[in-house]
């Protein structure tokens, strides 16, 4: 088995203006595993996903997926060298995202929601588009609601069919930015639950999250950022057990989520 990562970042800087919002980052993902990124409220995470989506481009860093570089790789002396578009496209279209806000477009129905970037972005037949748009509803329990439009979804099943559409592109690894906090509690254990079922077919998944309890049941290993550094990172035992790092303890007492006490 190789022991490439999934995906490797080494020393990921990123800045707005004066501001630096991620300072050195070392990050590496499991290939087949769950990673999950938590902390306080402006701590870099969101951003840190979006510089792995290449959706922001890092300051400085690299970044690479399945070993292969992302956006920038070393040169001849170690600098940093944009890579061309058709070098990124390959490596980028690897990893899916799914956001807090479903972003589905109203007007169409959940299979047209998933069909649409297949027959877009892949060129696919609409027939064969809504085809393998059916089948990955049908892996997210909504086969039964492919002909709803959006507004006549719960908010739990318009992110089902988020991850049906982000999953339909095929990629190697998934990306998730608090996928459940608009969500009431009941609506986010059935999207939680179509995540643990993802995880357990071996996706690589790098969820941000401040559902504690998924976190310690489902992750692989937990990384924790402060105020965009990474303070700790380990599996739920080392991260969460005790005696823990001040500033998880600290964390904890602020976010702690519903059920999360009886699995820490
Ligand atoms: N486009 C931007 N321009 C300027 N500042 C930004 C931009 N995006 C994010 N930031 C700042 O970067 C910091 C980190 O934001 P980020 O959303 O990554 O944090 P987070 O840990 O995901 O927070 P939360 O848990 O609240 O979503 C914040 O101070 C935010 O205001």
């Amino acid at each position: 088995m190789s022991l490439t990562p999934a995906i490797r970042v080494r020393g990921l800087v990123k800045r707005f203006g004066q501001t630096t919002v991620l300072d050195g980052i070392d990050l590496d993902a499991g290939r087949g595993e769950v990673t999950c990124l938590i902390g306080p409220s402006g701590s870099g995470k969101s951003t840190l996903l979006r510089c792995i989506a290449f959706l922001e481009e890092a300051t400085d860093g690299f970044i690479e997926i399945d070993g292969e570089p992302l956006g920038f790789a070393a040169g001849p002396s170690g600098e940093r060298m944009r890579l061309p578009q058709s070098a990124i496209r390959p490596v980028r279209s690897r990893v899916g995202m799914v956001f807090q806000q479903f972003n589905l477009w109203p007007h169409m129905t959940a299979l047209g929601n998933v069909s649409e970037a297949l027959v877009i972005v892949r060129g696919m037949k609409r027939r064969d588009a809504e085809a393998r748009a059916m089948a990955e509803l049908e892996k997210v329990g909504l086969s039964g609601r492919a002909s709803h439009y959006p507004s006549e979804l719960s908010g739990g099943q318009q992110q089902r069919v988020a991850i049906a559409r982000a999953l339909a592109l095929e990629p190697r690894i998934m990306l998730f930015d608090e996928p459940t906090s608009s969500l009431d509690p009941e609506l986010t254990g059935e999207v939680l639950n179509v995540m643990r079922d993802l995880a357990k077919t071996g996706m690589t998944m790098l969820v941000v999250t401040h559902e504690i309890g998924f976190a310690a049941s489902v992750g692989a290993k937990i990384v924790f950022l402060d105020h965009g550094k990474l303070l700790v990172q380990g599996t739920p035992g080392e991260v969460f057990g005790k005696p823990r790092h001040p500033r998880i303890e600290q964390f904890l007492d602020t976010y702690l989520d519903r059920g999360a006490a009886t699995l820490l």
